[in-house]
């Protein structure tokens, strides 16, 4: 039986949670130094170690199966490849950056200037569909530095937290692309594989699905158990035990992560007491 191949970034942004990610998926390998490629000891897996910018290219042309990279590169590479799973990392977006004095927002700034970028493909096609004539000058790394030496008038780049755009004098103009890890594949997987794949699919919703979500149980008097209920958004219904104290029980349901504090407040005037939110570690609906 053949193993499924999966790329993912040898060293950077991303490689750090692709790992976590097969390993809360169960995963296991045996972890040498500087391996390029290493077998998984308890599922039909390959993990290939490639530079985050070669891997389209190689999932196009079927050197592995699936991969794990930013999805503004395949935006910026255009390859025939699909996207599989959305996976709530690494995010950030594409932007345009400027000057901190410049103070216009306005994206005709651009007009007949130089703007550097390691992402010509993205930007041209943005510029184009907003008929903006501007010169792109293609660097690799450190982009943000481009305007204080005089290279260009402004950046297309990367922006999370902003911290980088800030040290070097400069601030966000627009966001062209946002962008996100995600799980790619080529578009010519053998039946064998792709049975692989769904079991690694399911593995990996198990583990994103729990993350979004807390389990929460609480204290209840017996005559606001309806009402309480009422409130929580559950699976099927909320579990309902009784407790040693005459006349109460404990509720337990599973709650989505953002929503706990919305209900906080009616759950405590609904008459909930003793409210305990706790991380779920696998959730398989
Ligand atoms: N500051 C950031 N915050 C969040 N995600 C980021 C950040 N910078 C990059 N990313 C995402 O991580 C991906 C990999 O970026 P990274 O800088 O680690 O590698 P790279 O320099 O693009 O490529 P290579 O591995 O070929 O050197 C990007 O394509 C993007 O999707
Ligand atoms: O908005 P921030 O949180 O500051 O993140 C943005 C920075 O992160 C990325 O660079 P990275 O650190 O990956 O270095 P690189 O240019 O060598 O890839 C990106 O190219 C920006 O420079
Ligand atoms: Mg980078």
């Amino acid at each position: 039986m053949s193993n499924l191949k999966i790329a993912i970034q040898k060293s950077g942004r991303l490689y750090d949670e692709s790992l976590k990610l097969l390993k809360d998926c169960g995963i296991s390998y045996n972890d040498g130094k500087d391996q390029l490629k290493v077998i998984c000891d308890n599922f039909p897996l390959e993990i290939y170690f490639l530079r985050n910018s070669d891997i389209p290219q190689y999932v196009e042309d079927c050197v592995v199966d699936v991969a794990i990279i930013g999805s503004n590169l395949l935006e910026e590479t255009e390859k025939k490849i699909d996207i599989l799973e959305y996976l709530g990392f690494s995010k950030c977006r594409v932007s345009l950056a400027v000057p901190k004095d410049v103070e216009t927002n306005d994206i005709s700034f651009f007009q007949g200037r130089k703007i550097a970028t390691s992402y010509p493909n993205t930007l041209s096609k943005f510029l184009a569909k907003n008929g903006i004539r501007a010169d792109i000058h293609k660097i690799s790394g450190s982009v943000e530095i481009a305007p204080n030496i005089g290279l260009a008038a402004g950046i297309c780049d990367i922006v999370s937290s902003g911290s980088t755009l800030f040290k070097n004098g400069l601030r966000e103009m627009q966001a062209i692309l946002k962008s996100e890890a995600v799980l790619v594949a080529n578009q010519a997987l053998s039946e064998e594989k792709k049975a692989i794949l769904d079991r690694l699919i399911f593995r990996i919703r198990a583990v994103l699905k729990a993350k979004q979500s807390k389990y929460i149980l609480m204290n209840v008097p017996n005559e606001k158990i309806e009402q309480v209920s009422k409130i929580l958004p559950v699976l099927k219904s909320p579990t309902v035990l009784p407790l040693a104290e005459e006349g109460w029980s404990s509720i337990h349901s599973v709650i989505d992560d953002n929503r706990f504090w919305e209900v906080i407040d009616e759950l405590k005037q609904a008459g909930a007491q003793d409210i305990l939110v706790i991380p779920i570690d696998k959730m398989v609906i």
